[in-house]
């Protein structure tokens, strides 16, 4: 792509309601309001091989407070961006958005998009070069709810093909959630996956009582039980974990891999696409991770269909990965154009055409 002149920027902004509130301890997300992202790369002298020569490259930034700039930090930044790449090209517009993680993960998105389609590859292979992948294993998000509400949303996932289900806990008294874990225990069988996200929720003791309980049930994962601060009081939980591994979701936001790692603090690191700062940023950390004997899995922030794709190219892009928090699509009640992911027995299979393979999301 050229490093001047003929490579434009535009964003527009758009708002998704969820079907459902999701309840999490770090509060509630009802919609979800962001910037769509167009780069167009074209000469423009209206010829024939001009225009052939023309391409697009989408991105989405879908800030969420807590996790990534506000709205107007990101809608500023992705303005920056837009000047900078006409006059300083893509490094230069990247520099422009260095510090805001969602508007940085829309603009190296629809660069990647923008290149791979020119390769042309599916962006899975442009960002890891690897072999091809077919599916990336994922898992069911489900939120608060009674015990009994939570067992009938589990059972409704597995029946929808889903084997690995993830329960927002921390809400209720450590007691409670318990209780919800083992009526879903009860309803989905034993060789369902299931783990929890506490989003910070507990006390030390109170994750080590949950873990007790959650040993016994055979839960996989328990992610982010403790504030994020707390690093030490992750790896003395991990040494009395009774086989059910850490995950550090907003600790390796707040610390970076070198802390977390120093500190043996983790078994599993979360890794979103959008808080990070893009695709680029997360594939790095997920290496970065792996060879630390730390292992990546990827989930989105509840994100709009361009940024949710992103996040599939990543997962495919990451050797072995564990079931992802992909299936966000579905709590979504509008989207901001058709999904190119087929969802299929606890699988989202990964697009093989050019780039993201995102198309028809411009126009709303
Ligand atoms: O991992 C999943 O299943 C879905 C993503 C998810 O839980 C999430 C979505 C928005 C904000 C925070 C989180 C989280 O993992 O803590
Ligand atoms: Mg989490």
């Amino acid at each position: 792509m050229n490093a001047t002149g003929s490579l434009s920027l535009e964003y527009r902004s758009f708002s998704l309601e969820l079907t459902e509130a999701l309840e999490t301890a770090d509060g509630t997300i009802d919609s979800r309001d962001g910037f769509l992202v167009r780069l167009v790369d074209g000469d423009g002298d209206g010829t024939a091989d001009a225009r052939s020569r023309s391409a697009v490259g989408y991105g989405e930034a879908t800030p969420l407070p807590g996790w990534t700039e506000s709205h107007a930090d990101c809608e500023r930044a992705l303005e920056r961006a837009q000047d900078a790449i006409r006059t300083d090209g893509p490094s230069g517009a990247l520099e422009a958005v260095d510090r805001q993680v969602a508007a940085r993960h829309a603009l190296s998105l629809a660069l990647a998009d923008l290149q791979a389609s020119r390769e042309p590859t599916p962006l899975y292979r442009y960002l890891g070069q690897g072999p091809m992948v077919g599916r990336v294993p994922v898992n069911a998000t489900i939120g608060d709810g009674s015990p009994s509400e939570t067992a009938t949303e589990a059972q409704r996932a597995v029946d929808r093909g889903f084997d690995c289900c993830k329960l927002k806990v921390g809400l209720r008294s450590v007691e409670e959630d318990i209780e919800r874990v083992r009526r879903v225990r009860e309803t989905v069988g034993s060789t369902v996956e299931l783990r929890a996200d506490a989003n910070e929720a507990w006390t030390y003791e109170e994750a080590e009582s949950a873990l007790k309980a959650f040993s016994d049930l055979g839960l996989s994962i328990l992610e982010q039980p403790l504030p994020a601060g707390a690093l030490e009081g992750h790896a003395d939980l991990r040494a009395r974990s009774g086989g059910v591994s850490i995950a550090l979701d907003e600790g390796l936001l707040e610390h970076g891999v070198d802390a977390i790692c120093d500190a043996e603090a983790a078994d599993v690191a979360v890794l979103k696409p959008m808080a990070l700062g893009g695709i680029d940023v997360a594939r790095k950390v997920a290496a970065w991770v792996t060879e630390v004997d730390i292992t990546p899995l990827v989930t989105t922030t509840i994100d709009g269909v361009v940024a949710r794709t992103g996040a599939v190219h990543l997962a495919a892009a990451i050797p072995d990965v564990p079931a992802c928090g992909l299936a966000t699509g579905e709590l979504l009640a509008t989207d901001l154009g058709r999904d190119p992911v087929l969802l299929e027995k606890g699988s989202a299979v990964v697009p093989q055409a050019k780039g993201l393979g995102v198309s028809d999301v411009w126009d709303p």
